[in-house]
């Protein structure tokens, strides 16, 4: 389990990235910090290993101070997957992957045949691993920093915007990988994402943020979505998932047009009836969730 104890950053220019931001994190499951560009998710993340230090509060890994924690060690204990991948563009892919494992001093040859097995749990295939970052795809990249984030073993697996800069294909087949390697290897994992429709997807915990890692809400996707807390809570869900979700088609009627939103998978969630704008319930399909407060309205398909 990992506490955030009312954690405050400020840099030395004066940022106030986090603001008393307490908060617990189960071990064995996913948690998805989400919220707009520069509200203070890395920082959040990047504070469970010591790349960055609280200015005051305590963060707790296992009931221990990390700040107790030489950082060093710290680090290379946890899996980090980063933006971009973040993979050294001289060191062949092997090397990537057991960057940390040769830094520990484990030896090149199992460090290497470990890297392999990994190339096979993140579904690249063997042949790459003679190729250097820029022979890959993006989504390649992406997954070699998967398998580095997991060479060290680690309990706990921070992972920052990791499929930020692959197109929309690639990042549905990466998130349904991401989902697979949760089943199978039981980490504690901290995803980060600007992107509400990602958070749900891969969180069993979601916590919005505001400005200032300021929490907007914090829990399941179904309680989330069932209740969103806030205005904001309510326009960011809203907001974001109706720009994509859904679109809306005109049904001529006897008694007048009838507006239908239509959404992502092409089934009807709701009718907009001609005479008052009344949304009705959506109901037409499995996919379709019950229309039952303003942000399912406002876009939830
Ligand atoms: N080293 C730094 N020095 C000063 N300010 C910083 C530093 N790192 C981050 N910040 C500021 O702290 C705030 C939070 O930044 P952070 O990178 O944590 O946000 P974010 O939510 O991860 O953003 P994004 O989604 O754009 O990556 C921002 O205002 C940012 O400009």
């Amino acid at each position: 389990m990992i506490e955030f104890r009312a954690v405050n950053k400020t840099f030395p220019d004066g940022t106030r990235a986090v603001e008393n931001f307490s908060a617990v994190i189960p071990s064995r499951t996913t948690t998805v910090l989400v919220g707009s560009s520069g509200c203070g998710k890395t920082t959040l993340l990047r504070m469970i290993n010591r790349m960055v230090d609280p200015t005051d509060g305590a963060i707790e890994i296992d009931g221990e101070n990390i700040a107790d924690v030489a950082a060093v060690k710290l680090r290379r204990s946890i899996g980090y997957v980063m933006q971009n991948s973040g993979l050294l563009p001289h060191r062949k892919v092997i090397d990537n992957i057991a960057t940390v494992p040769l830094l520990k001093g484990v030896p090149k040859a199992d460090a290497h045949r470990h890297a392999l097995e990994l190339m096979e749990t993140v579904g690249l295939d063997l042949s790459l691993a003679q190729r250097y970052p820029a022979q890959l795809s993006g989504g390649q990249q992406q997954r070699v920093g998967v398998a580095r984030g997991l060479a060290v073993n680690p309990n706990i697996l921070l992972m920052d915007e990791p499929f930020g800069a692959v197109d929309p294909i690639v990042r549905a087949d990466l998130q349904k990988e991401t989902l697979r390697l949760q089943r199978e290897l039981d980490k504690t994992v901290v995803f980060v994402t600007h992107d509400i429709d990602e958070a749900f997807l891969l969180g069993d915990q979601v916590i919005i943020l505001e400005k200032g890692a300021r929490i907007a809400q914090q829990g399941t996707p179904e309680e989330i979505l069932a209740n969103p807390a806030s205005e904001f809570v309510a326009d960011f869900i809203g907001a974001d998932r109706g720009k994509r979700r859904l679109t809306v088609s005109s049904t001529a009627q006897p008694q007048g047009d009838d507006v239908v939103l239509i959404d992502a998978g092409g089934y009807a969630a709701g009718v907009i009836s001609a005479p008052d704008g009344k949304l009705a319930t959506g109901h037409s399909s499995p996919k379709s969730r019950s229309i039952s407060n303003k942000t399912d309205q406002a876009g939830d398909a």
